[in-house]
């Protein structure tokens, strides 16, 4: 009966944000936007250089705070929470230009993430807690050398997601790895927090056509296992396959959202990518300049094409 009953209420999103807005002066770089993750789907955020895309991820994170609206995860108002109690409710994150630890090992960044989830469930005692927490390093007992033990297979497991690149590299420190490495560690760290909601900032910035086909069979089999995830991508054929919704900001604000083939014959979002496009042609300085890619002129070629 119970059940019955919860099934039949209107079931909450995942992740609901609410007339979000994040000003820097008298810039606006997200303004008023609302959004919603059901369990279980993926969601694509794309828009042109500068559309305020990474700053909402930091706004969802605990990065940085919004100066209104709100973001409710799970049910709860989680607005203003930092990045550590988020990550410990579920929700993790990769960054735009990569984020590792540089002396530790392949490994020990997973495990940092696996770490990071157990510290979250435990119960923490006040004041002895730490002193306890030190003793239990020192000593290694039995049961603190099994969960060791059970941790480590888990982050080889995840590791090993990623074949080739990575096993090989499991003892080695993430500064002598490839850019592409990096961004791979990453996202195992990000794995191993168990996340509810995964926040994917252009996983595959700065990777070749090879290593972009290898991340989407990634995040593909990620999303086949019931992950949620909401994804940054300048590369539009990705997000095309992937997505089961997109949503279009440009310049702060949400200007399209539905499934990917609509979006791409909007034409509001063909001018947002074809404007954009001749403001950087014309502008030496302006955000085509980007690592020279020139992800808003393939965008708009793959919408036009569409
Ligand atoms: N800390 C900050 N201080 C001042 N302005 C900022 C700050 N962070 C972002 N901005 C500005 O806010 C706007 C949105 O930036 P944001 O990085 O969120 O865009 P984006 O859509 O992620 O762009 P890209 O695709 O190039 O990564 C830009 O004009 C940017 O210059």
């Amino acid at each position: 009966m119970a059940d019955q009953l919860k099934n039949s209420l209107p079931k909450k999103p995942l992740l609901e944000i609410a007339g979000l807005t994040r000003r820097f002066g008298g810039l606006t770089a997200v303004n008023g936007l609302s959004l919603t993750v059901e369990t279980g789907e993926l969601v694509s955020i794309i828009g042109p250089n500068g559309a305020g895309k990474t700053t909402l991820f930091n706004l969802i994170s605990g990065l940085d705070a919004p100066d209104a609206g709100a973001v409710t995860f799970e049910g709860g108002d989680v607005t203003g929470l930092s990045a550590e109690r988020l990550a410990a409710l579920g929700l993790a994150r990769s960054f735009q230009h990569g984020r590792v630890f540089g002396n530790l090992s392949v490994l020990d960044n997973v495990l940092v993430g696996a770490h990071t989830r157990l510290r979250a469930v435990k119960p923490q005692i006040p004041l002895v807690g730490p002193l306890v927490e030190l003793a239990l390093a020192l000593i290694r007992p039995p049961s603190v050398r099994a969960e060791e033990e059970r941790l480590r297979a888990e982050a080889t497991e995840i590791v090993r997601m990623f074949g080739e690149r990575l096993t090989p590299r499991l003892d080695k420190p993430a500064h002598s790895l490839s850019y592409a490495n990096r961004r791979r560690v990453e996202i195992a760290r990000a794995l191993a927090l168990h996340p509810r909601l995964l926040l994917l900032d252009e996983p595959t910035a700065g990777m070749n056509p090879t290593e972009t086909a290898e991340m989407l069979e990634i995040i593909r089999g990620l999303k086949a296992g019931g992950l949620t995830i909401l994804l940054i991508e300048h590369k539009l054929d990705l997000v095309m396959q992937l997505s089961d919704r997109v949503v279009v900001m440009d310049h702060g604000a949400r200007i399209a959202e539905g499934p990917p083939a609509a979006v791409a014959g909007d034409p509001a979002v063909i001018e947002a990518y074809l404007g954009h496009k001749a403001v950087g042609a014309a502008n030496q300085d302006g955000p085509n300049q980007d690592g020279g890619r020139d992800a808003e002129g393939d965008a708009a070629r793959i919408l036009v094409a569409h």
